[in-house]
């Protein structure tokens, strides 16, 4: 078994008292990994029928399957860069399920990297209504750029800030808020050996701290009626019960609906704590929403890119941003206090006399909306030869032409005299 820091072990013995030893145990086990389907690219039944993978529900994500690592690598398929799924420890797949997601409704994800909950709540938004993404650290918002676009996002912003310049924009504004915080990190030791390294009690409380201070700044953007969920994947009761108690005791209109605790020697996952919280007071909200200049003849090229290769036309809700063109969400608040890292949808870059469609596009668009669509199946080499970056022999001309895998739209590429040219970010580009 491995080592775990006296202290933590100290302060689990006082929460779990007679199933300490159950618990202790439970690190003898493997660690369990699970995907999560994004069912606004494929419907449940269908991903069955492809059997894939071995997969088995998770009880409390209806999206969300366990996998044995050992028989198989769903992170090395394509219909994972085709952002078919996401890549999710199974007991952090409980905390989307309690904001109860309804369409339409305004959600905040207030510490999103790399995207676990964000990609969720996109899945159950369906592209209406709109989510904000927000990640302080720079770094790691690089990692949730990358798989909120892979999911197909639209109705999705993304900020770069800390929650008292969040509040400061956006109070008595959300329906839905979920708070996964910093935490101490200690339902990763089972699986991260480094977790277990940097684990102080002085970082519990370094925690706490900053736990306290986003759970109010997000409190003040909700409204009436608002749902807040608070998570962490930590055990320690600093960051849980202590965080929520004091909060509610201190907000009179805040009612705490559901606590609940998954540990690793009671469900089949790394365990979790997640809270959810009401709002029942008033709030005023000052936010206004962000003035659009119609653009026409500044678009004109990507209209012409539209009529010859798509089957849509875009409502005109668009913004530029030097060259890069994107679409805002159907209701986007006004964003200039923030530090913005994608507005809505990035559709591509108008140059002079042409426009260049982005990756982001062609994750966002359904195969019906494609004029020229190269499907290829997931037991053809040729898919694993586009995501290495290699050009493929089409026998067409069709200019910009998306390459799908089993029907899911993947990437661009551009064909000419038969050969279509590979335009797979190379960033992200497979190397297996
Ligand atoms: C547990 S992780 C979030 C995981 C993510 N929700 C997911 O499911 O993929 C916590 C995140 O909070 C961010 N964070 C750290 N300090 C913060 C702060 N003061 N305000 C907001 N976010 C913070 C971290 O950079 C980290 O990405």
């Amino acid at each position: 078994m491995i080592s775990l820091p006296e202290r933590f072990l100290e302060d689990v013995k006082l929460i779990l008292e007679d199933e300490y030893e159950e618990f202790i145990n439970s690190y003898n086990e493997k660690k369990t990994t699970g995907l999560r389907l994004n069912t606004m690219k494929m419907p449940k039944e269908k991903f069955k029928e492809l059997n894939l993978f071995e997969l088995e529900p998770i009880p409390w994500a209806n999206e969300g399957f366990y996998y044995n690592e050992s028989d198989c690598k769903p992170g090395k398929n394509p219909l994972h860069e085709a952002g078919v799924y996401y890549l999710q420890e199974p007991s952090a797949m409980s905390v989307v399920p309690k904001l109860g997601i309804q369409k339409g409704d305004k959600v905040l994800d207030m510490c999103a990297a790399p995207g676990g909950k964000s990609t969720y709540i996109l899945s159950q938004l369906d592209n209406t209504g709109l989510l904000v993404s927000n990640e302080i650290n720079p770094i790691r918002i690089k990692a949730l750029g990358e798989n909120l676009e892979r999911f197909g996002a639209r109705n999705c912003i993304i900020t770069n800030t800390d929650s008292a310049n969040l509040r400061k924009v956006f109070t008595g504004y959300f329906d839905k808020i979920v708070i996964d915080a910093p935490c101490s990190g200690e339902g990763m030791f089972r699986k991260d050996p480094v977790a277990v390294e940097d684990w102080t009690y002085s970082k519990v409380l370094e925690c706490q701290s900053i736990q306290r201070e986003i759970i109010r700044d997000g409190y003040k953007m909700l409204k009436k009626g608002g749902i807040l969920v608070y998570s962490t994947c930590t055990f320690s009761k600093e960051e849980n019960e202590d965080v929520i108690n004091e909060f509610i005791a201190e907000h009179d209109g805040a009612v705490l609906i559901e606590k609940e605790r998954l540990w690793p020697h009671k469900i089949k996952g790394e365990g979790h704590f997640v809270a959810k919280i009401q709002k029942l007071d008033d709030e005023d909200c000052k936010v206004k929403e962000m003035k659009l200049k119609k653009l026409n003849s500044e678009i004109k090229e990507y209209r012409n890119f539209e009529k010859k290769h798509l089957n849509i036309n875009l409502d005109n809700r668009f913004m530029l941003r030097g060259d890069n063109l994107y679409l805002l969400p159907d209701e986007c608040p006004n964003l200039d206090k923030l530090k913005v890292l994608r507005y809505g949808l990035h559709l591509g870059i108008l140059k002079k006399n042409r426009f260049e469609p982005s990756h982001a596009l062609s994750h966002y668009l359904k195969p019906e909306q494609i004029k020229h669509l190269q499907n290829i199946s997931l037991d053809n080499e040729e898919i694993f030869n586009y995501l290495r970056g290699n050009v493929i022999n089409t026998g067409e001309s069709r200019g910009w032409t998306v390459v799908a895998v089993e029907g899911i739209p993947i990437g661009w590429g551009k064909e000419s005299n038969g050969v279509l040219k590979n335009h797979y970010p190379k960033g992200l580009r497979i190397n297996y």
